[in-house]
C-alpha cells in the first residue's frame, strides 16, 4: 500500500533520511520506532509529499507521488488522512466545523457534508460533541477530532504523527484502540511515527526502528520476534547487559503453557540456573525471553531439543 525506495532528504549539512526503504502492506498497522531526531517526521511527511525528498519514490496506492503536479498530488493527499501530536484544531471552529474543514475544500455540498460530519463524529465516539470548541474538549477528545477530520476524506491510509504523545496513559490506551478499531472495521491501513515502544506493542503488526536517517530493522513484530539478536527483541524484553559469559538468551514464542524448561531438565543430564527473564503480551499472545545457564554433560542435545520446541537461542 505504501512503498518508499531509497528516500533520502537532506536539509543543508544535516542528512535526515539517509536511503530509506519502507513497505506498509494493505491493512496493517505499521510503526516506525526511533528517538529524537531519529528521521520519523521528516519521513512521514515525505510520505505524503508534504516534503518533496532529495531522492527516491514514494508509492501510494500504486501511485507514484513523486511523479506528480500539483493538481493531481493533491487530489492524490485526500486519500491520505494525517493526524498530529498537538492535534491542530481550528480554534475558532466548533468540533464539526473542523471536521467539515477538508469536506468544504474538496467542494462537498452541504447537506451531504452534515451528514458526512455526524457520521464521523459517530464513529470517534463524540456524538452530540458537533457544537463544542475544541477548547471546551479533552486531549483524548480533541485527537478523537482530529481523526474524524483526517477520515473525512474517505482515506485508505492514515498517518499518525505521534498522536498520542501528548496523551496520557489510560487515554492513549483509548486512542489507541480506535485506531485499532477504525484498522479492522474500515480496512485502513495506518502508518504511525513514535518513539513509545508501548503503541507499538499494543497495535502494530509492523515495525521499523530507525536512527541516523536509516532504518536499522525492519519487518512483522512476529518475524523480528523470531530472528537471533533483533533490537526489537532486546528492547521490548530487556535484560541487563552485557549477558554473563556462557549464559543463553531463549526467546519462547509458543503456547505459554508448554512447561519447556522443566521437560529438558527431566529429559536431559542438565541444570538450568534462571539468570533473568522478561514477558509480554504481544498482539494477544505472551512472548517471553529468558536469560538462562546450562550445564551438565547433555548441554548441546538439551539446546537442539529447545530449538526442536521453537524456542528461539
Ligand atoms: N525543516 C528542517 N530544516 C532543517 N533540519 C531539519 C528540518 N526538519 C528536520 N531536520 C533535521 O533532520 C533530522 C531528523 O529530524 P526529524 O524531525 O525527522 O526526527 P524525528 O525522529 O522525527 O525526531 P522528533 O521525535 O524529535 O521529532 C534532525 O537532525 C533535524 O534537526
Amino acid at each position: 500500500m505504501i512503498q518508499a525506495s531509497g528516500l533520502r532528504k537532506v536539509y543543508g549539512n544535516t542528512v535526515a533520511l539517509d536511503g530509506v526503504d519502507l513497505h506498509v502492506r494493505e491493512g496493517e498497522i505499521y510503526g516506525v520506532l526511533g528517538q529524537s531526531g531519529a528521521g520519523k517526521s521528516t519521513l512521514l511527511r515525505c510520505v505524503n509529499l508534504l516534503e518533496r525528498p532529495t531522492a527516491g519514490t514514494v508509492t501510494v496506492a500504486g501511485q507514484d507521488l513523486t511523479a506528480l503536479r500539483s493538481g493531481d498530488l493533491n487530489r492524490a493527499r485526500q486519500r491520505i488522512g494525517m493526524i498530529h501530536q498537538h492535534f491542530a484544531l481550528l480554534s475558532s471552529r466548533t468540533v464539526a466545523g473542523n471536521v467539515a474543514f477538508p469536506l468544504e475544500v474538496m467542494g462537498v455540498p452541504r447537506a451531504e457534508r452534515e451528514r458526512r460530519v455526524t457520521e464521523l463524529l459517530d464513529l470517534v465516539g463524540l456524538s452530540g460533541r458537533g457544537g463544542d470548541r475544541p477548547n471546551q474538549l479533552s486531549g483524548g477528545q480533541k485527537q478523537r477530532v482530529g481523526i474524524a477530520r483526517a477520515l473525512a476524506g474517505n482515506p485508505s491510509v492514515l498517518l499518525s504523527d505521534e498522536a498520542t504523545s501528548a496523551l496520557d496513559p489510560a487515554t492513549t490506551q483509548s486512542i489507541l484502540s480506535l485506531l485499532k478499531r477504525l484498522n479492522t472495521e474500515l480496512g485502513l491501513t495506518i502508518l504511525l511515527i513514535t518513539h513509545e515502544m508501548n503503541v507499538v506493542k499494543s497495535i502494530c503488526d509492523s515495525v521499523a526502528i530507525m536512527s541516523d536517517g536509516r532504518v536499522e530493522e525492519s519487518g512483522t513484530i512476529a518475524d523480528l520476534i523470531r530472528t537471533p539478536g533483533s533490537r526489537l527483541t532486546r528492547e521490548i524484553f530487556p535484560l541487563p547487559e552485557p549477558a554473563p559469559a556462557g549464559s543463553i538468551t531463549l526467546t519462547f514464542t509458543g503456547d505459554p503453557h508448554q512447561p519447556v524448561v522443566s521437560e529438558v531438565v527431566r529429559k536431559f543430564d542438565v541444570d538450568v540456573s534462571i539468570l533473568g527473564g522478561s514477558i509480554e503480551n504481544l498482539a494477544g499472545s505472551a512472548v517471553g525471553r529468558l536469560r538462562v545457564s546450562l550445564s551438565g554433560d547433555e548441554e548441546a542435545s538439551a539446546l537442539d531439543f529447545l530449538r526442536a520446541r521453537g524456542v528461539v537461542l
